[in-house]
């Protein structure tokens, strides 16, 4: 057996740089089985990286790790022989302190009786507070321990403990450290650990002093004191340091610098095969490595109770992604495309003043001489008044012109009329045909209106052209007119759709298929990046969760939520609010439902891009602004130029939206089929894309 094959961890000429800087370098290590290892060292100098390396959490740039004689990045069922407390607390913040317990044990593969056994003996053992507390109500020292508890609670025979006394009394350091003694006394187990207590180190059987990167010294504490002459490891560690400095400067080699280790001071069992000799974790339900790197149904069960309580106990998120899409309906409908009402509109009448308008009868205005074919109107302006009491005008009286023009520009009102003197006379003289230009100009009302507001100006330009064509309809009639001449020369039939249908119904397609899509990757990205913030996701593969059972467990949950976003605003529009439908709503529920499915995997992708929430926010905004903008939502998907249609049709919203509209208002015809066909392959393989993606980058990202 070689040397490497006897050491529970060998590390050898370890390098590791974060882009150029190198924190790890050339560093050598070995720990024996059934010692406790201290890794002492500044802050900064590259402990936890290694910590990290030798869990095969992140890659290294060159050296050798082995850990039980396997290289840890190949041994996929390591992560059950070791019980890992990472520095940050990383606990589920919904979790109860025995529901958290329990989540480590199950990932760690450990039937009920025996965590509740275990839970028993070291939450005694821990004074853990009482076991229904949630952690985030439980002080630093406390979530401190409850950490210690997760990591040890499948009892495994390597323990990696990043700083587990920090913010600690001494009393319970001192009990921790009692009970890491009988861990490596009674059960054989090996512990590494780092600790800023330089007192604490003494208790250790064998410390690693590390600086700059490099291993200066490894022995055990009293060995180190003794060649040094120093009466703590303190000041053994200054004067190594200095050395470190003068060689440095005389730029020794490795060799000939590293402290000789001798481990005659501290009692090691030599292990002749390790693998055999590895203590059991309690109960483990199979020893089969193959059933263990198996997708694992306890393990699934225990990622989604997690998912699911995460998800419940968090009314920011019922509230956001239960509720929030079905009153963001509710506003659109409400907010977009209802009918405008009262503007102020002026109303200059130079014929009779307006409010002198009242005491004209509006019958009499007309006398048709039926014989002659000629028609005597009296005051038309006061009838044609009469046809703008309409409710998205509310008329405001001006005697002058000028002044209207002026209240227009201030913004008081949103445009005007002018009718001129004789207004009547000259429109009479129009209608029996007595042309002229004078004729023309005079019978003419002119309209100044404030189009900087191109909705509420052109509402009220196509309302006033509707009223009037009415009035003259009218008017025609009373003269004995044939009235299709005082109609537009045009005839229009609807085969789909309606005329005086509200501008929601145009952005309904839109509205609902982006809502899907929108909450689908907003819901995705913020609820796994919130977990990888607080290290949850990490320690959960740590803890031996494999990342497709992770996935799949998320997948599961948002699938659910997903089918609640996306039919929620279909029921509010089609079934409270009533809007005609032509098509399946099988058809439309489908698409909106896979467009929701599409979005989740795109913050899958986005979560797998992003360090924190701000990035993934920029990331989410920068997809989802210029595809919402073209996608044909709000306005005319063939507004676009003929370009970025034919590019643009292919991205994920277009084509569905296009479809979605068809089916809601043409109803199931075979064309649409062929359309439905289409959306559905986009969505399809844009679903794929975003997969294919998250898998490639996070498989990338997650160990550098
Ligand atoms: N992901 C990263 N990208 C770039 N630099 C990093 C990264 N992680 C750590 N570092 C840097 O590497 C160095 C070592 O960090 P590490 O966390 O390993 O130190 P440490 O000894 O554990 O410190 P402490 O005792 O304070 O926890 C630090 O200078 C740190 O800033």
């Amino acid at each position: 057996m070689t040397e490497k094959q006897e050491k529970v961890v060998y590390v050898k000429n370890l390098v590791k740089k974060y882009d150029k800087s190198v924190v790890l370098n050339e560093l050598t290590m070995s720990i024996e089985k059934g010692i406790i290892y201290g890794l002492l060292g500044a802050s900064g100098c590259g402990k936890t990286t290694l910590l990290n390396c030798i869990i095969g959490r992140k890659q290294y740039d060159s050296g050798e790790i082995q850990v039980f004689g396997k290289n840890p990045r190949d041994d996929p069922d390591l992560y059950h022989k070791i019980g890992f407390m990472p520095q940050d607390i990383s606990l589920v913040s919904e979790y109860t302190i025995q529901e958290s317990v329990f989540y480590f044990g199950r990932l760690a593969n450990m039937d009920t009786i025996s965590i509740t056994n275990r839970f028993e003996e070291l939450s005694t053992l821990l004074e853990l507070p009482p076991r229904n507390c949630f952690t985030t109500t439980c002080s630093g020292g406390e979530q401190r321990r409850i950490s210690f508890v997760c990591a040890i609670v499948h009892s495994p025979p390597l323990l990696i403990l990043d700083e587990p006394t920090v913010g600690l009394d001494s009393l319970l350091r001192d009990k921790i450290w009692s009970y890491l003694r009988e861990l490596v006394e009674m059960k054989n187990a090996s512990i590494i650990i780092t600790t800023h207590y330089i007192e604490e180190c003494s208790r250790v059987n064998k410390v690693g002093l590390v600086r700059n990167g490099k291993l200066l010294a490894e022995n055990s504490p009293s060995a180190l004191m003794h060649k040094y002459q120093t009466n703590t490891l303190e000041e053994a560690y200054l004067m190594l340091s200095r050395e470190q400095d003068e060689r440095t400067l005389h730029q020794l080699t490795e060799s000939d610098s590293m402290e000789k280790i001798e481990l005659s001071d501290f009692p090691i069992t030599k292990v002749e095969n390790l693998e055999s000799n590895i203590n059991q974790p309690v109960q483990l339900e199979s020893s089969n490595e193959r059933t263990r790197n198996r997708f694992n149904i306890r393990r699934l069960r225990a990622l989604m109770d997690k998912n699911f309580k995460q998800f419940y106990r968090s009314w920011l998120s019922v509230l956001l992604f239960m509720i929030l899409p079905s009153t963001q309906t509710v506003f659109f409908k409400y907010g977009i495309g209802g009918e405008i009402r009262d503007l102020k509109f002026g109303i200059v009448n130079d014929e009779l003043p307006g409010q002198y308008c009242e005491y004209s009868n509006i019958n009499s205005t007309v006398i048709s001489n039926l014989d002659s074919l000629d028609c005597y109107v009296g005051i038309l302006s006061c009838r044609f008044l009469e046809y703008l009491e309409i409710p998205l005008i509310n008329k405001v009286y001006y005697n002058s012109i000028n002044a209207a023009i002026t209240d227009v520009q201030h913004g008081e009102i949103i445009g005007t009329m002018h009718i001129r003197q004789n207004f009547s006379r000259y429109y009479e003289k129009r209608i029996n045909a007595e042309i002229s230009d004078s004729v023309i100009n005079k019978s003419t009302i002119v309209v100044y209106l404030d189009l900087s507001n191109r909705e509420t100006g052109g509402s009220v330009k196509y309302k006033l052209i509707d009223q009037f064509l009415k009035f003259q309809e009218d008017l025609y009639i009373e003269c004995g007119r044939d009235r299709r001449l005082a109609k537009l020369p045009f005839r229009e039939q609807y085969l789909y759709g309606k005329n005086d249908e509200p501008f929601f119904i145009f952005m309904l397609p839109g509205m609902v298929v982006s809502i899907a899509f929108f909450f689908g990757v907003t819901m995705t990205s913020q609820i796994i990046l919130s977990e990888k913030c607080e290290g949850i996701w990490e320690r959960s593969l740590i803890a031996g969760a494999k990342s497709t059972e992770m996935i799949v467990s998320h997948l599961i949950l948002q699938i659910g939520l997903s089918m609640f976003q996306s039919l929620a605003p279909l029921i509010i529009v089609f079934y409270i609010f009533e809007y005609p439908y032509a098509g399946s709503m099988f058809s439309m529920a489908l698409i909106v439902f896979l467009e929701g499915i599409c979005g989740l995997t795109l913050g899958f992708c986005i979560s797998a891009n992003s360090k924190n929430h701000i990035q993934a926010h920029i990331l989410s905004t920068s997809f989802l602004f210029p595809t919402l903008i073209t996608c044909g939502f709000m306005w005319p998907f063939e507004a676009l130029p003929k370009l970025l249609q034919t590019i643009i049709q292919y991205f994920p919203f277009s084509t569905p939206i296009a479809t979605f509209r068809s089916i809601m208002k043409k109803g199931s015809t075979e064309e649409n089929l062929y359309e439905i066909m289409a959306s559905v392959g986009l969505i399809a393989f844009w679903t794929l894309q975003f997969i294919l993606i998250s898998f490639l980058t996070s498989r990338d990202k997650q160990k550098k």
